[in-house]
């Protein structure tokens, strides 16, 4: 259920979260060539994390990191599962995609296009909440799934194939939230969450969550008028999504697909980005908190 409840647990974790991490993993990424899905730049990447995200497991018995294969290209996703307790058949999805892509074409071995906004930032601002989680030794009654899908950049391929498998083996997935570019504020709102191929109840609940955890931020609202990401493969199965977005339309990141999309580009902080970790690490916590 929306109630917000957790707020002795939530708390603390928030205080702990930082955007020197998010940005060094941003920087990280970004160093790849690129992050495209055919490439042997964006197979290193998702290997990269991969073990990365095995690395912040920790160890621990209940979460387990894999790479989803696609058949028909070469990047893997990569799923971070963190098993529920008491209620572990109830799944919470949190995304952002692995890849990148220079709209100036070229081939996919040479052409830079570092991504760092797009989608960097999401995978990062993802993989501050699993450091924070673990950090906190926080255990879900439900289950938490962090994926960082592969080529999205290319018609949301790597989710869709994702989604339609969840859908298919009839996952009871409670919850998805995208995170696609978080790190650049062009606008005057500082979270502006998608009503389009988006739940509009969960949509409030996220609201209500940056009112409750993240209260000095204005959040506005956009559509994007067409599948723009990862969230739409999930709410064309009929899950329920939101896509909390950087900006409004007209002033999201003007560098994005191109070899500008640099950490530097966004003033080499992630400042923005952390406002969507920890919004995404409260969605994880209260959500999560649901017993059966
Ligand atoms: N088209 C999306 C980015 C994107 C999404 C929404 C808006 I408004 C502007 C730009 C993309 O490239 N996702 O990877
Ligand atoms: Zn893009
Ligand atoms: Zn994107």
């Amino acid at each position: 259920s929306y109630v917000i409840d957790q707020q002795s647990v939530v708390t603390p974790i928030l205080s702990q979260m930082q955007a020197s991490n998010i940005g060094q993993t941003i920087v990280d990424l970004s160093a790849n060539t690129n992050r495209y899905y055919t490439s042997s730049s964006g197979v290193a990447a998702s290997n990269w994390l991969r073990q990365k995200w095995t690395t912040l497991a920790g160890g621990r018995a209940d979460i387990t990191v894999e790479q989803f294969s696609h058949p028909n290209w070469a990047q893997k996703s990569v799923i971070a599962t963190i098993q529920g307790t008491d209620n572990g058949s109830e799944v919470i999805v949190m995304g952002a995609h692995l890849d990148s892509i220079n709209q100036s074409g070229g081939s996919g071995e040479t052409m830079r296009a570092p991504g760092a906004d797009d989608d960097a930032s999401g995978v990062a601002s993802l993989t501050e909440v699993l450091r924070a989680l673990v950090q906190a030794n926080y255990k879900p009654r439900r289950t938490l799934k962090f994926m960082a899908y592969a080529a999205e950049e290319v018609g949301l391929r790597g989710s869709q194939e994702i989604a339609n498998s969840f859908a298919a083996a009839n996952v009871n997935v409670v919850g998805v939230l995208q995170l696609d570019m978080t790190n650049y504020k062009g606008a005057a709102n500082d979270i502006y969450l998608f009503s389009d191929y988006t739940d509009s109840a969960q949509n409030t609940f996220l609201s209500n969550l940056i009112a409750t955890y993240l209260p000095t931020l204005r959040v506005g609202t956009d559509r994007c008028g067409y599948a723009c990401s990862d969230h739409a493969s999930w709410n064309a199965k009929g899950y329920f999504a939101s896509m909390p977005f950087e900006a409004g339309m007209s002033s999201s990141n003007p560098y994005i697909h191109t070899a500008n999309d640099t950490y530097a580009n966004m003033g080499s902080q992630a400042d923005h980005a952390l406002k969507f970790a920890r919004m995404a690490a409260a969605y994880a916590v209260e959500l999560g908190s649901d017993g059966p």
